[in-house]
């Protein structure tokens, strides 16, 4: 991955002091050099044309010409898509990388505006379709025939779906289903791609039959002309304005006016309608929510892939970026050097090794939930639910956060729209709301929490990812002394979530005496979602030492030796960012604490020279990254006043302005 240019002899220095075989590492990460090379082939394969290349940096451009232009580039790429098919190349790993991903956000800077078409719209008829419904639609949405999105969010709703107000009454006579949206909080808000982009969408509406209503329930309905692209009749669309981010997204707003749609568009492979009227109800009311969960699960490997791309910018511009001097006299050294720099980024290192084995530990559990689930079994989907709510709030919090102190580790030059930071940090911080604001997903997994609880105090057998619960009651692990180890450090995590759990059970309790069950849930919020955090912090952390030690049996000792002091480092800085609850819950004491911040100190140092290995082995191509601190030559000043002299203002020495309004303004006063 080297540069045509000359690469800064601080950043070619750094390199030499690797230990590891960098190319080592990325094969592992990517899980094999098989798929290494099929990433760098897209990377390839996508970038080196022409006309997926920005001319003019999207920040410069309209929100109107930044949505016309992502819209053009969407096209090309997904019929790019369909000439590496035709070839025989690749699968759902090819819209992984291109709808979200570092490859999709390379190319639309911000967002792909037809993502939603294929992670909700595609998903949700496959998911909740019958087989004639996916017969119907399936082929012509594969293929882009008709595009699609997820229209569930309203004004007035988006967390609390069941209050959702739009409504489809089925009329027997006609056979067919009414959508109307009987007021101004009840129109559909948010929808990605609805704006100008879609001309369908899965719409979830109240149903209504035979004078009952029976709940929420998708239907898949029409909303443009598939000639003209105007809207239908009785449909009001649009756009709901700019955003923080993902600002090529033209999410949009919809309302209904009497549309009518046939029986057929009711997606019913759950509940059912049928000719006369009758309601089916479907084998679980939650089947329902599907849909949500699969997002869920796939937002954690984009994080992992957006955390990687903000902590390569800011390592290797700490690298070359030079800063006051540590000893009078001496040369100012690298910024790295400052400890509390490298305290900003290489903890957030770890977090993406952390971030991106769970995701795929999640991605397996998920698709074998969904196999059960296919053959009518239910039984882990509560535990999925539970485990990917929790790690969709933890994980795209942290990266949020980490993303930004990413940003702040580079200093002003951060702050430039050309360092790359805005838009990672638009992409993570929206995924804190969607799909699920986060502290609702805390609060949906401490109601499993609760029941695990009940179920483990009654002798009942429990799940793996709440087994832990069972030897917390049975008296083991309770009286172990805190331990400064990754897996010490995971007990201890395990012992504060039980007793977390156990403490806010009580509480719950304790208030249901003279409260509703309801109310008292709401009183003990505060404790169920630091139960919540700390049961998935433990779940983060079993996983990496699970997988980590199993996938590193066959690595170089030096590739393993830094594995191991970057789990090393993500379990002390965790159980530092959570003496609070160690201290109060799992036998941890003050010299504990000493003992913790000094293996802090000592990770750091150990991984100042390896480090760089890994952002590298992370195998960001400039253009992947889109920043001009992060390059791999490091010649980062040079790329700034090359990024500058492209402002639309620098094309010109004098602006219009100048003598419009300044020039008057300055000689009023003569
Ligand atoms: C096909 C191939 C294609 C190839 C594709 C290849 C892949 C390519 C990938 C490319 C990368 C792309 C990157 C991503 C970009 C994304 C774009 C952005 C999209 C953003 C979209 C959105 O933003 S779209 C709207 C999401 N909007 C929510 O997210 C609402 C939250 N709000 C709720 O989710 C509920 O409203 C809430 C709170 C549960 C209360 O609902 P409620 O009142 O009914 O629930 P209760 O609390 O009473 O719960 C009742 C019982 O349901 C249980 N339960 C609840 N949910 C459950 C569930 N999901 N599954 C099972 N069980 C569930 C619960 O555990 C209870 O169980 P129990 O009774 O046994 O305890
Ligand atoms: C970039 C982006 C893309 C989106 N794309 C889509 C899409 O394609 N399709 C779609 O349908 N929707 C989409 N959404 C909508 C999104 O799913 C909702 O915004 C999200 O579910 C949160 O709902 P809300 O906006 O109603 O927030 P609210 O629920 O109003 O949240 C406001 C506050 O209230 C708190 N709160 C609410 N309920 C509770 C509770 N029970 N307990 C404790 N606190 C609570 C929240 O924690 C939060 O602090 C998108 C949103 C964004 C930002």
């Amino acid at each position: 991955m080297t540069s045509a240019t000359k690469v800064n002899p601080d950043l070619s220095d750094e390199r030499k002091k690797v230990e590891f075989d960098v190319e080592e590492f990325t094969n592992w990460y990517y899980k094999g050099a098989e798929n290494v090379a099929e990433k760098r082939f897209l990377e390839n394969f996508f970038l080196s044309d022409p006309e997926l290349e920005d001319k003019v940096p999207t920040s410069y451009l309209s929100h109107k010409e930044k949505y016309e232009n992502a819209v053009r580039k969407a096209v090309l790429v997904v019929n790019k898509i369909k000439e590496l098919q035709a070839d025989g190349r690749g699968g759902v790993d090819i819209y992984m990388a291109l709808l979200g991903g570092t490859l999709g956000t390379a190319i639309f800077r911000e967002a792909n505006p037809i993502t939603v078409h294929f992670v909700m719209f595609l998903p949700a008829i496959m998911n909740h379709g019958t087989s004639d419904q996916q017969a119907e639609w399936i082929s012509r949405a594969w293929n882009c025939n008709i595009i699609g999105t997820y229209a569930q969010t309203e004004l007035g709703h988006g967390t609390y779906i069941r209050g959702l107000e739009t409504t489809a009454t089925y009329d027997p006579k006609s056979k067919e289903f009414i959508l109307n949206s009987p007021n101004l909080t009840s129109y559909k808000w948010w929808p990605g791609g609805l704006g100008h982009t879609t001309n369908y969408a899965i719409v979830i509406a109240q149903l209504h039959s035979l004078g009952k209503c029976h709940g929420i329930q998708p239907f898949i309905v029409q909303l443009r002309d598939e000639e003209t692209h105007m809207p239908l009749k009785g449909i009001k669309i649009g756009e709901i304005g700019n955003k923080v981010g993902m600002n090529t997204v033209n999410n949009g707003f919809l309302a209904f006016d009497n549309v009518r749609i046939p029986l057929k568009n009711m997606l019913m492979k759950n509940a059912k309608v049928l000719e006369d009227g009758q309601f089916i109800k479907p084998k679980s009311s939650v089947l329902t929510y599907g849909t949500m969960m699969f997002v869920r699960v796939v937002i954690l490997k984009d994080m992992a892939s957006y955390l990687s791309k903000a902590v390569t910018i800011a390592l290797r511009y700490s690298m070359v970026r030079r800063q006051s001097p540590i000893e009078p006299n001496k040369p100012e050294p690298k910024i790295i050097e400052h400890v509390t720099q490298q305290y900003k980024i290489f903890p957030a290192i770890a977090k993406v090794i952390v971030f991106k084995i769970t995701a795929e530990f999640l991605w397996d559990m998920y698709n074998q939930v969904t196999h059960d689930l296919d053959k009518g079994d239910l039984e882990r989907l509560p535990e999925l639910h539970a485990i990917s709510c929790c790690l969709k709030a933890v994980c795209t919090n942290e990266a949020a956060q980490a993303v930004e102190i990413c940003r702040l580790s580079t200093g002003g030059h951060g702050y430039l729209n050309s360092a790359g930071f805005q838009d990672i940090y638009g992409m993570v911080t929206a995924a804190q709301t969607y799909e699920g604001e986060n502290t609702v997903m805390f609060l949906q997994t401490a109601r499993y929490l609760i029941k695990c609880w009940e179920k483990a105090m009654n002798g009942e057998k429990l799940t793996p990812t709440v087994s832990y619960l069972e030897n917390f009651i049975k008296g083991r692990n309770s009286r172990q002394s805190f331990q400064n180890s990754p897996s010490g450090i995971l007990k201890a995590f395990q012992l504060a979530a039980a007793k977390k759990i156990a403490e806010s059970n009580k509480h719950l309790e304790e208030r249901k005496k003279y409260l509703s069950p309801e109310e008292a849930t709401n009183q003990t919020g505060l404790e169920l979602i630091n139960a919540s955090e700390l049961h998935c912090q433990a779940f983060l952390l079993q996983a990496t030492i699970e997988v980590l030690e199993d996938s590193t049996k066959q690595t170089s000792l030096q590739l393993r030796s830094v594995l191991k002091d970057l789990l090393e480092l993500y379990s002390v800085d965790l159980a530092l960012r959570y003496t609070g609850s160690l201290l109060e819950f799992a036998n941890m004491t003050s010299s504990d604490i000493e003992f913790l911040q000094r293996s802090l100190e000592a990770l750091l140092k150990k991984l100042r020279y390896n480090i760089l290995g890994i952002v590298d082995g992370f195998d960001h191509p400039d253009q992947i990254l889109g920043s001009v601190l992060g390059t791999y030559d490091g010649n980062v000043y040079e790329n700034l006043i090359n990024a500058a002299m492209k402002s639309p203002l620098n094309q010109e020495d004098v602006n219009k302005s100048f003598h419009l309004y300044l020039k008057p303004f300055m000689k009023s006063n003569l």
